[in-house]
C-alpha cells in the first residue's frame, strides 16, 4: 500500500489538481491520499480572521476570495456526477466558516482555539474536494483519529498510542480502495480541534504510513526532490537521488524545506522508504529516502548536501572559573529550556573556559537575559565575564553519511572557506560525523555555499569568477580566447570561466551571474557604470564572490595599487601589468607574502617574455634547490622587432610606429624605447631568482637621449625621427660587419645592466627573428650549457594566452 501526500501547491489550482487526480488514479491497489489546504488558503484564513477581529470590514472580501477559490476548483476537477453534492457540502462548510468570522468580529475575540478551528477549514475543505475529484475515493475526517496531547511548554504533540488505535478503528475497519483525508488536522482529548503544526500534512502522511505498514510514503511537492543546495543561491545545485533517513533529517531540519522534519521519524522506525516527487514533473525520479540506499558506492561523494540558515546569533559565556567545574552547561541549558529558547548549535572548547550556543536572532535577547539571570552571582563577583551575543550571522551545515569514511574532509572544508576569506566563528561536529556545522558572517553565506558546493564536486564543474580589467590589445585578445575556449573547458575539464566584471579606464560592468564576453563592448557601453580604480575595488570586494580572480591587463599604477587590498580579501590576482612586480621591493615582497598567507595566487608570468614560461621555470629551478647565477636575455619584443625591421627604407621612426601597430609596445612606447620595460623585466627576473634588487640597481646604457622622452607620448614619434639618420648609419655599419643589434639585459654575479650591443653570428642572440625573446639561464645545474628559453616575446595573442594560462592554473586542473 502507498501513502501519498500532496502539498498546497499540488492542490492549489485546477491544473495541479488535475495532475493529482491522474497520478492517484493510475496507481493500482489501495492507497491513502493526504492533502494540504489549497495553496495559499491557510495564510488567507489567518489573514481574514485577523481582519475580522480588528473589526475591519475588508474581511468580507477576503472571505469571498476563499469561497471563490474553492468553488472554482470544484467546477474544474470534480466530475459532473458528483459536482452538485460536493458543492452543497463545501458551501455548507464555507457558510459555517463565514459565521465563525462574523462571530470573531462581533466578539472582538480571536483565541488560539478559535484560530485553530478557522485554520482547520483549509484541509477539511480541500480533502472533501479531492475525495470527490478522484474516482472511487472515500473521504475520512482525520480529526476523528489523529489525536494530540499537551507536550512541553503547552505545545500539542502527537499521542501516538491513541492515534494508532483510532486509525485501526476509524480507518482500517472499513473497506476502501482510495482513502482521502486532510493532513495537519487533529483533535485533543476533549475533542477540540488542534493541529500538528505548520507543515504537519507531511507528518499526518508519515503517521498513516507507519500505522498502516505502507510499502512507501510518497511526498508530492513542487520540486524534483532534495537538492544538493538551495538552487536560488547555487544555480548548479542538482537533485540528490538517494538519501538515508539521517541525511534527510539533517538537511530538512536545517534549511531545506522539502519535507517537514518530524515526518521522518514514524517511517524511519518501520523502515518505510520515502519518495519525494514533483506533482508538476511526475516523470522525474525524485529523491528516495531509506535506511540504506541500495546503490551506495564507495565512489559516492562524501557530502550529500549543504543547507544553511541565515538567522543565527551566537551567545557566548566565558570564564576562567568554568574550567573543570561540573554543572555549568547543565545550568545554561536548563535555564534556556525553562524559557523555551531553542539552541541549534553548541560549541565548547576542551579547556571548558567558554560555551557558545547558536539561537535564532529573535531569541537572542531572551537568551542573554536568561543567562545573565542564571549566572547573576558569578557575574556580580566577576567570576564570569558578561554574556555576549553576536548577531546577524549565518550557519552552514554540510551533510553526508559518507563523511565518516573520509579522512581530511573537515580540513579541506575549512581550508576551502578560509582560502576564500571566510572566517569561521564557531563550529560543531558530532561523533556521528554526518553533519559539520559552522557559523560565519551572514554577508559571506552565499560565497561559502558556492565555494563548498564547487569544491566538493557537488557542482558539475569548478568555477572561476573573473574580473577583467583593461580591454586594450591584451584584454581584448584575452576575451576572444575565453569566449572561444569557455565551452571546451566546461565540457572537457569541468571548469566554468565566469566573467563577472569587465572594465576599461572609464567604464565598468559587473554582474555576479556572469557576463557574455563576446558582447563585452555593448555591455560596457550600454550597461556599464563610470569607474575609477577605487570604484572597481569596491565592486570587486562588494560582490564578495568565491574563487575570484582579478586580471589586470592595464599598464596602470593605480590599478596595480589595488592588489594588496584584493589579495588581503582573498581575491587572486593575475597581472600582465608589470608595475607591481618591478616597483618598490617591499611592496613586491608584501604582495607575495599576502598571497601566501591568504592562500591565494599572485601570478605575473607574462611580465617577462609574454607567453614564454620564464618565471615558472625560474620558480621551479629555485624550488628544487638550484641557484640562478647568471641571466642574459633579450626581453624586449618591441626593441628586437625594431632592430630586425630597420632597413634602408625603414627608418627608426617608422619601425617604432610599426611595433606599436603590431601590438608589441607598451601603451606608451617610450617605456620600451627608454629601456624602462627591459629594466622592469630584469628586476623581476632577478627578484624571482631570489635577489633583493630594485630598478635603481640597474646600470643603464641607453640609446635614446633623456630629453627626447620628456613631454607628451604623441610627440615622441616625431622627435624620434631626428635619430633616423644616426640609426641608419649604425645599421649600415653593423650589416657590413655581419652583426646584429640586440638590447640585452644581464644579471651577473649580483650586477644588473641593460644596454644595446651588437652581436656577431656566433652569439646565441644573433638569430632572433621578429619580436622574439631569448633568455639564457646559468645555474648551479645548468652551468656549462645554460638553459635557453626562446620564442615569441610580445604581442597581444601570446600575452593573452599567457594570462589565460595563469588564470587556469588557479583552478589546478590537468
Ligand atoms: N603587448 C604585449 O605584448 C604585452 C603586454 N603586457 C602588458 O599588458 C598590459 C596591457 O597592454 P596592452 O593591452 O598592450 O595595452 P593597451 O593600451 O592596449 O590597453 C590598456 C587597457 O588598460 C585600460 N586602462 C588603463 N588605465 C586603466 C585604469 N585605471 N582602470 C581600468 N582600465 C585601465 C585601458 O582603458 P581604455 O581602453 O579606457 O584606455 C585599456 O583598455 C601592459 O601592462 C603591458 O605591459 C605584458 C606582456 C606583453
Ligand atoms: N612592450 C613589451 C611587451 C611585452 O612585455 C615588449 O615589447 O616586450
Amino acid at each position: 500500500m502507498k501513502v501519498l501526500k500532496f502539498g498546497g501547491t499540488s492542490v492549489g489550482t485546477v491544473n495541479s489538481l488535475t495532475n493529482v487526480k491522474r497520478i492517484v488514479e493510475e496507481i493500482p491497489g489501495r492507497k491513502v491520499v493526504v492533502v494540504s489546504a489549497l495553496g495559499g488558503i491557510t495564510d488567507l484564513l489567518i489573514a481574514t480572521a485577523r481582519l475580522a477581529v480588528a473589526d475591519d470590514i475588508a474581511y468580507l472580501d477576503s472571505y469571498a476570495r476563499i469561497v471563490e477559490r474553492h468553488i472554482a476548483v470544484i467546477d474544474g476537477v470534480v466530475p459532473e456526477s458528483r459536482r452538485d453534492a460536493t458543492l452543497a457540502m463545501v458551501k455548507m462548510m464555507l457558510d459555517e466558516l463565514g459565521n465563525i468570522f462574523k462571530g470573531v468580529m462581533l466578539l472582538h475575540d480571536l483565541s488560539p482555539r478559535a484560530l485553530d478551528i478557522i485554520v482547520s477549514y483549509g484541509e477539511r475543505l480541500s480533502s472533501v474536494i479531492v475525495s470527490n475529484a478522484i474516482k472511487g475515493a472515500t473521504h475520512f475526517d482525520s480529526r476523528t483519529f489523529i489525536r494530540t496531547k499537551e507536550g512541553p511548554h503547552g505545545a500539542n504533540v502527537l499521542d501516538s498510542e491513541l492515534t494508532n488505535r483510532l486509525i485501526e478503528e476509524k480507518v482500517c475497519a472499513y473497506e476502501w480502495d482510495t482513502a482521502v483525508m486532510g493532513g495537519f488536522l487533529a483533535t485533543d482529548a476533549k475533542g477540540e480541534v488542534t493541529n500538528l503544526g505548520r507543515g504537519g500534512s507531511d507528518y499526518t502522511a508519515a503517521i498513516m504510513a507507519a500505522a498502516l505498514d505502507a510499502d512507501i510514503l510518497e511526498i508530492w511537492t513542487d520540486v524534483d526532490g532534495f537538492m544538493t543546495a538551495d538552487p536560488r543561491v547555487i544555480d548548479t545545485a542538482y537533485v540528490i537521488d538517494e538519501l538515508t533517513y539521517t541525511e534527510a533529517m539533517e538537511l530538512c531540519n536545517f534549511g531545506a524545506k522539502v519535507i517537514y522534519p518530524p515526518t521522518i521519524y514514524p517511517v524511519y522506525h518501520k523502515n518505510i522508504p520515502i519518495l519525494v516527487k514533483n506533482t508538476f514533473n511526475p516523470s522525474a525520479p525524485g529523491t528516495r529516502i531509506s535506511n540504506e540506499p541500495p546503490h551506495r558506492k564507495p565512489s559516492d561523494k562524501a557530502i550529500k548536501g549543504i543547507s544553511s540558515i541565515n538567522d543565527t546569533c551566537l551567545v557566548t559565556i566565558t570564564s576562567l572559573c568554568m574550567v573543570g567545574v561540573i554543572g555549568v552547561n547543565s545550568r545554561i541549558f536548563n535555564a534556556l529550556t525553562a524559557k523555551g529558547v531553542s539552541v541549534f548549535l553548541v560549541s565548547q572548547a576542551a579547556s571548558e573556559n567558554n560555551t557558545t550556543i547558536a539561537v535564532r536572532n529573535a531569541d537572542a535577547d531572551l537568551a542573554v537575559r536568561t543567562l545573565r539571570e542564571e549566572f547573576a552571582t558569578e557575574l556580580a563577583t566577576g567570576m564570569f565575564n558578561d554574556v555576549v551575543a553576536e548577531r546577524d550571522l549565518a550557519t552552514v551545515a554540510v551533510v553526508g553519511e559518507n563523511m565518516k569514511h573520509t579522512t581530511g574532509l573537515a580540513g579541506k572544508l575549512f581550508n576551502t572557506v578560509g582560502r576564500n576569506g571566510i572566517n569561521v566563528i564557531a563550529c560543531a561536529q558530532g561523533a556521528s560525523e554526518t553533519n559539520i556545522s559552522f557559523v560565519i558572517e551572514r554577508k559571506s553565506l552565499r560565497k561559502a555555499l558556492n565555494v563548498i558546493h564547487d569544491s566538493f564536486f557537488l557542482s558539475e564543474c569548478q568555477v572561476l569568477n573573473l574580473f577583467l580589467i583593461g580591454v586594450g590589445n591584451v584584454g581584448r585578445s584575452l576575451m576572444q580566447q575565453i569566449s572561444k575556449q569557455q565551452e571546451k573547458l566546461l565540457r572537457e575539464k569541468n571548469l566554468r570561466i565566469n566573467v563577472v566584471g569587465i572594465a576599461s579606464s572609464k567604464r565598468g560592468v559587473f554582474n555576479r551571474d556572469g557576463l557574455d564576453v563576446a558582447d563585452w563592448r555593448r555591455l560596457l557601453d550600454e550597461e556599464g557604470i563610470d569607474v575609477t580604480p577605487d570604484i572597481i575595488r569596491r565592486e570587486v570586494l562588494n560582490m564578495n564572490i568565491f574563487n575570484s580572480v582579478f586580471v589586470d591587463c592595464t599598464a596602470s599604477a593605480d590599478v596595480a595599487a589595488l592588489y594588496k587590498d584584493l589579495l588581503s580579501h582573498n581575491v587572486n590576482v593575475v597581472a600582465a601589468n608589470k608595475i607591481a612586480a618591478s616597483g618598490d621591493y617591499d611592496v613586491y615582497k608584501e604582495l607575495k607574502e599576502t598571497a601566501r598567507r591568504k592562500d591565494v595566487k599572485y601570478l605575473f608570468e607574462t611580465n617577462v617574455g609574454a607567453g614564454l614560461p620564464i618565471i615558472n621555470t625560474i620558480n621551479s629551478l629555485i624550488n628544487s634547490g638550484d641557484k640562478i647565477l647568471k641571466i642574459e636575455a633579450v626581453v624586449s619584443g618591441t626593441l628586437n622587432y625594431i632592430f630586425n625591421v630597420l632597413a634602408a627604407d625603414v627608418p627608426l621612426s617608422r619601425a617604432v610606429v610599426m611595433a606599436k601597430e603590431a601590438g608589441y609596445t607598451e601603451p606608451d612606447p617610450r617605456i620600451d624605447l627608454s629601456g624602462k620595460d627591459v629594466i622592469r623585466k630584469l628586476v623581476i627576473l632577478a627578484r624571482e631568482a631570489g635577489y633583493e634588487v630594485s630598478q635603481e640597481d640597474v646600470e643603464k646604457n641607453l640609446f635614446i637621449p633623456e630629453e627626447m622622452l620628456a613631454g607628451e607620448a604623441d610627440e615622441f614619434i616625431s622627435k624620434v625621427a631626428s635619430l633616423d639618420e644616426e640609426f641608419e648609419k649604425m645599421r649600415g655599419d653593423a650589416e657590413a660587419a655581419h652583426r646584429h643589434f640586440r638590447f640585452v639585459a644581464s644579471f651577473d654575479n649580483g650586477h644588473l645592466s641593460v644596454g644595446l650591443r651588437s652581436v656577431d653570428s656566433d652569439h646565441p642572440f644573433y638569430n632572433l627573428a621578429g619580436s622574439n625573446n631569448v633568455i639564457l639561464l646559468t645555474t648551479d645545474r645548468y652551468m656549462e650549457y645554460p638553459m635557453v628559453i626562446k620564442g615569441y616575446g610580445a604581442g597581444a595573442e601570446v600575452t593573452a594566452a599567457g594570462v589565460f594560462a595563469d588564470i587556469i592554473s588557479i583552478a589546478n586542473i590537468r
